[in-house]
């Protein structure tokens, strides 16, 4: 069975060919910067013992549906061809942030699926739209696989509602919607899961922490997320590439009142011009690092809140589990920046936490444990594969009530 797991972002597109049940993908890729004129598409074919193939192209790609119908080529066409037709996927797995409170479990798509996706466009409004695009545009160019969606917010329908509600007039929940649902699920679950049978207790007490361009913190509590650090929209907890995480509601008031803001130019900045962004310039968490290692006080700062940030939601949610047994950090920023993992867990000796640092200062791709051999809580690194977390839910839940045969 071929599964394709798309995971579309606002101005990329992530992609995995997995020939299951093999979990090592044939081939995946990255599309940066749709939109403009200089994208970049970075495909790897898979053909072990062989080294991997690595290709890289700069093309103009204007939107999702050009980026998707180019990674069709390179699956089917010329020499990284791992395909001969289209129709041989069979399945698509798409991620999809916001699945609201309909959505527990991985789904296939239907009409109202899309029409529900479509619903919560301003609540995740840099990335539903991208994924419903995901979904349309692999509708057309693959007609025969079944389309699956997964949620970001399916593992955090486990959290109790003293958790998820927020302390507003009753109605707005009940009526509305306004709670808080949780994002990057597909990720913490996927290192929750490692890290518990790494610790060969499935009741362990994990905060998991994914740090990408958008970062959130999770606390796991025997496989099931109990308190989650996004709400309402992927916006608030930690800091991000440019998102602000958590703020006092005032300021959006200061801004709209006093500052003359409009809400279109408030949401713009709290969601695009805010973070490492906002207080240093740059999104990426190497240029910031670059910043500070040339001595510039204001991205030190930045680097200094932002780690900051997260030692407080650690300290928070080791209270929300009683005690704890492992924190994890994943994605981008978790698995590859010492400095950050270092100031996240600064003083929290108290805790169990104790980094080794010659531990932390290590490279690899994959499971480790960074703390002292002998402190009491274990802090792994483990690399996240949201692509493969989805690749299984397809799978689990087409082989849970097979409408037919798959292959
Ligand atoms: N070697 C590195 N050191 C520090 N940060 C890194 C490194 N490699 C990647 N990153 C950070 O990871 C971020 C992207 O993480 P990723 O998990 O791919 O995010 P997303 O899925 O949200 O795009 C980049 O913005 C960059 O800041
Ligand atoms: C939900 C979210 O913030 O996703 P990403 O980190 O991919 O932007
Ligand atoms: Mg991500």
């Amino acid at each position: 069975m071929n599964i394709f797991v798309v995971n579309s972002g606002s101005s990329s597109i992530k992609y995995q060919l997995f020939r299951w049940p093999a979990e090592q993908p044939v081939c995946s890729g990255l599309i940066e910067r749709i939109g403009l004129p200089d994208s970049v598409i970075s495909h790897t074919v898979f053909s072990a013992p062989a080294e991997p193939q690595k290709l890289q192209r700069i093309l103009e790609l204007p939107d999702h549906a050009a980026g998707l119908r180019e990674v069709v080529n390179l699956l089917t066409e010329g020499e990284a061809r791992v395909i001969q037709d289209p129709n041989d996927i069979d399945v698509i797995g798409h991620r999809v942030v916001h699945g609201g409170e309909e959505f527990a479990a991985t789904t296939l798509v239907t009409p109202a699926v899309k029409a529900k996706i479509k619903s919560l466009f301003a609540l995740a409004p840099l990335h539903n739209p991208a994924n419903y695009l995901g979904i349309e545009v692999a509708e057309q160019l693959f007609p025969r696989a079944k389309q699956v969606a997964v949620f970001d917010t399916a593992f955090h329908q486990t959290l109790p509602a003293h958790a998820y509600r927020y302390a507003l007039p009753a109605a707005l929940y009940h009526e509305h919607g306004i709670r808080a649902y949780g994002f990057h699920g597909t990720s913490h679950k996927y290192v929750a899961e490692q890290a518990a049978a790494y610790l060969l207790n499935p009741a362990a007490r994990i905060i998991t922490v994914h740090l990408g361009n958008g970062s959130s913190i999770t606390a796991v509590q025997g496989g099931r997320s109990v308190e989650t650090s996004m709400g309402l929209g992927p916006m608030g907890g930690l800091v991000m590439g440019t998102r602000s995480g958590d703020i006092d509601p005032s300021i959006i008031f200061h801004l709209i009142n006093q500052l003359g803001y409009s809400p279109e130019q408030v949401h713009t900045l709290l969601n695009k011009q805010s973070g490492m962004l906002g207080l240093t310039g740059f999104s990426d968490m190497r240029d910031v690092g670059q910043a500070v290692a040339n001595g510039d006080a204001e991205a030190t700062l930045a680097l200094h809140l932002y780690g900051y940030r997260i030692r407080k939601y650690i300290g928070a949610y080791a209270a929300v589990l009683g005690g704890l047994d492992a924190v994890v950090f994943t994605a981008g920023v978790g698995e590859n920046d010492a400095e950050v993992r270092r100031l996240a867990c600064d003083g929290l000796a108290f805790l169990g936490i104790c980094l080794d640092e010659a531990r932390n200062q290590k490279r690899s791709r994959s499971l480790r444990e960074i703390n002292e051999p002998a402190a009491p809580v274990k802090v792994l690194v483990i690399p996240t594969n949201e692509e493969l977390e989805i690749a299984r839910q397809c799978v689990a839940l087409l082989t849970a009530s097979p409408p037919g045969p798959l292959s």
